[in-house]
């Protein structure tokens, strides 16, 4: 059987694509190295892939940071702005990307958006209503040379039309549907110019079918293909899809001519359904994805192997494919010195990926596949008990009773008391927890991680880094202070590392955003608090300061949802261990004089399902309550905040009104003041900290601004509910840019409050 990968990591293995850029950004090497790097990641992916077996190894799959922007670029989707700079093509991209300041101009950053239900974030293309959608550059083919030098033919792969209208924003008064015929001419050009090249296969991405597709939907869909199929001549097209099934336009995807469609078997909980009940086309190809994209876990031979024994059974044409791109899970385990082989026996990352669907590919095609020896071997992994109980956490999870998940008394009393308790006027001011991350940071933990200082050595240095910071703030003039998490790697990583029943890695890093990336830890047992985590550090801050010291923690939707997480258990029954040890950590705080404790979520609206059937019954449902028990035990003077990065949640504001927090700081960029009428609508309960400035720029924002963002809040938020912050956290910022900008935002609270 023939195995197809859909996209492979592009950061490098040691993040190499993440250093250089830096140092590109930094003017410290020129294009001429960066280019070099890429295309020495690109040739080893290839071979990795070849040498493993793979048969159709995708091409285009690089990316200086986003493929949506080299989409958007390559169809020459690029605001007026932008060009206006007259940079070169490279220095444009990345204007668009991460904003520019210089001699050229001042412009900022395109916005960034989860991409799907993943950590990835994609690059959201701007049309504007002149723009020219037409094919415009050639990073496709030239890519597609590069891995023909060295002998080996790839399927491009390219974010499909449909996909891309969806996405853009349109920033004048046309939309989607005035660009379709644009579009599709685009398509066709890039068509042809594959048929020029002789192209076998191309890959083309529509993840937007696994979304609830409406009837208009349907028919820009339509509009789009029924345009550019008839067109095709000799290049096949695989239709990729990912992320879930395609319940809405299966039928559809059946009777029109493409020569492959990709669907997910794991994401995709109807793909079998649907193939039962419809059947699949005797003319085209079906690329099965059955081997995971986004988790860490061995693939279960035996099991996948059924699965392709009932499609040969349907006498479908089968390759055998990963369920999405693999930019998701980390490169290898072979750097991975630390973990034992009896968890590493568990897991396959990218490389290992390879070799399974090689074998399974391999297998799929042996009659008695159960004798032979990969077969064999994959079943033992699934046999064995792994050593993963902690009897204890089940023990005491299934003691909790609804009682547990309720606070009391009611929010609308608590919050006057904490006002007097804690001394807050109007208008408080705080952060969001962390700052920047400077290198001497980095720096102390590395040395600390590699045995060249002494565990004190660390918490001095930390501690002395608190000392500083809540010196700083106070002489900003900040209301609620923070300690500013300078020994925490990730806001994950770091509980992943502190709780019992998670294992973490050392190399295992994967792309988040741009040069971004984390280290997901692994939950691989029953998850339980070994001992207090952060209470030694906020005891030390909160020492310093006569001012409200808001401890930080992580919420347990957010540790799972950043997390690989365990395949034999729910998610549900996971979280809900999670959420037992945050709340002990909650408990701990407050016993040692913690006022304010802030229990980050900032992934809760990431992981919200993709369809909206699935919205309460298997996420909101368990993911509140889950919160709440991490809190309901509280005094009532003691105030609970919440943070959420990403704040796309209109459709559910009872929900998250329903964690009853007593404060939400959230994301407001731009465009976002939909979600203010929306809280107003709903009669939200929780105060409320809309960002008042974007972090993921270097951009000093004015008083005025700020002064501006603040009074349009107050049309739809009472005055009572308003606290005045930052979007994020500080961390991935400098020191010069955040005191400019806190006291530019603190000077606004002052001009607000008189
Ligand atoms: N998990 C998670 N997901 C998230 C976010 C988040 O904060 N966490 N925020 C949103 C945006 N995503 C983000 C993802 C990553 C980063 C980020 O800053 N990542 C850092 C790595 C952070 C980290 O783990 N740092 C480690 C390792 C640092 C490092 O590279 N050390 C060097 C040595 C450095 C030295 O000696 O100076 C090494 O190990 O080789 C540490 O501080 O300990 C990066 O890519 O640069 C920011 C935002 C959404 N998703
Ligand atoms: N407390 C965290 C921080 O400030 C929340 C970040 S949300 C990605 O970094
Ligand atoms: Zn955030």
């Amino acid at each position: 059987m023939k195995t197809s990968v859909i996209g492979y990591p592009r950061i490098g293995i040691l993040r190499e694509l993440k250093f250089a850029s830096e140092k590109y950004f930094r003017s410290e090497i020129g294009a001429e190295e960066l280019l070099q790097t890429a295309k020495e990641l690109r040739k080893t992916h290839w071979l990795t892939q070849k040498n493993a077996g793979i048969d159709y190894i995708s091409s285009n799959d690089f990316s200086h940071y986003d493929l949506v922007l080299d989409t958007a670029v390559m169809l020459g989707i690029i605001p007026k702005r932008y060009q206006e700079l007259q940079l070169s093509e490279l220095d444009t991209y990345f204007a668009m990307a991460r904003g520019y300041q210089g001699d050229s101009g001042d412009v900022k950053a395109l916005a960034m958006k989860k991409w799907f239900n993943t950590n990835y974030h994609y690059i959201v293309p701007e049309v504007e209503d002149d723009t020219k959608i037409r094919l415009s550059n050639d990073k496709l083919w030239k890519e597609y040379e590069q891995a023909g030098a060295l002998g080996i033919e790839t399927k491009p792969v390219v974010i499909g039309a449909y996909t891309m209208l969806k996405l853009c924003r349109y920033t004048g008064v046309k939309n989607e549907t005035n660009f379709i015929e644009d579009m599709v001419a685009a398509y066709k050009a890039l068509l042809d110019r594959c048929q020029k090249e002789a192209i076998n296969w191309i890959q083309i991405e529509e993840p937007a079918l696994v979304q609830d597709m409406t009837k208009e939907d349907i028919e820009v869909f339509h509009a789009v293909y029924d345009a550019l199929l008839p067109y095709k001549k000799d290049v096949h097209i695989l239709l990729q899809t990912y992320f879930g099934d395609v319940r809405d336009i299966y039928e559809d995807l059946l009777a029109m001519p493409f020569d492959g469609i990709g669907l997910d078997f794991l994401e995709g909980k109807e793909t079998v359904a649907l193939i039962e009940k419809y059947g699949f086309a005797k003319d085209k190809i079906l690329f099965a994805g059955l081997v995971n994209g986004k988790n860490i876990w061995k693939n279960h031979y035996d099991k996948t192997l059924q699965v392709l024994e009932g499609l040969r059974q349907k006498e479908i044409q089968v390759v055998l494919s990963t369920s999405c791109s693999l930019l998701h899970v980390p490169y290898t385990l072979e750097n991975e010195e630390k973990l034992a082989k009896e968890y590493l026996d568990h897991f396959a990352f990218a490389k290992e990926k390879l070799t399974e669907l090689q074998e399974i590919g391999t297998l799929a095609e042996v009659k008695n596949y159960q004798d032979e020896e990969a077969y064999r071997k994959n079943q033992k992994f699934f046999t064995r008990k792994r050593d993963c109980d902690h009897d204890e956490v089940k023990e005491r999870l299934s003691k909790v009773t609804k009682k547990d998940y309720v606070r009391v008394p009611k929010r609308s009393s608590r919050q006057q008391l904490q006002k007097e308790v804690l001394g807050l006027g109007d208008f408080p001011t705080t952060t969001i927890g962390s700052f920047p991350q400077t290198k001497d940071v980095k720096a102390n933990r590395s040395a600390y991680r590699r045995g060249e200082i002494t565990r004190q050595e660390y918490v001095d240095f930390n501690k002395k880094k608190i000392a500083d910071c809540v010196k700083w703030q106070e002489d900003i003039g900040l209301d609620v202070l923070v300690h500013g998490e300078y020994e925490r790697n990730d806001m994950v990583e770091y509980f992943g590392e502190a709780l019992g029943g998670f294992l973490f890695t050392q190399k295992a890093w994967v792309q988040s955003y741009g040069t971004r990336c984390v280290k997901p830890p692994i939950i691989w047992g029953d998850v339980y608090r070994k001992s207090p985590i952060t209470v030694e550090w906020s005891v030390y801050a909160q020492s310093l300061t006569k001012k409200p010291m808001k401890g930080m923690l992580t919420g347990p939707v957010t540790i799972l949802n950043w997390s690989f997480p365990r395949e034999d258990i729910s998610i549900k029954e996971s979280i809900s261990q999670i959420a037992l040890a945050i709340r002990d950590e909650v408990l701990d705080l407050e016993e040692n004089g913690i006022r304010v404790i802030q229990i980050d979520e900032a992934a809760l609206r990431e992981k919200l399902p993709l369809r909206k059937s699935d919205w309460y019954r298997e996420y909101l449902d368990f993911a509140i309550p889950a919160f709440r028990l991490t809190h309901s035990g509280v005094k009532p003077e003691t105030q609970i905040h919440t943070h959420m990065c990403y704040s796309e949640f209109t459709d559910i504001i009872p929900a998250i009104d329903d964690m009853d927090a007593d404060v939400i700081t959230f994301e407001a960029s731009r465009s976002d003041l939909l979600i203010l009428d929306s809280l107003r609508e709903n009669h939200f309960e929780t105060e409320v900290g809309p960002g008042v400035y974007d972090i993921h720029s270097p951009r000093v924002p004015s008083v005025k601004e700020i002064v501006k963002a603040v009074r349009i809040m107050l049309q739809k938020i009472e005055k009572e509910k308003l606290w005045i912050n930052p979007d994020c956290g500080l961390k991935t910022r400098g020191v010069a840019e955040t005191d400019a900008s806190l006291r530019n935002m603190v000077q606004a609270a002052k001009e607000i409050r008189s």
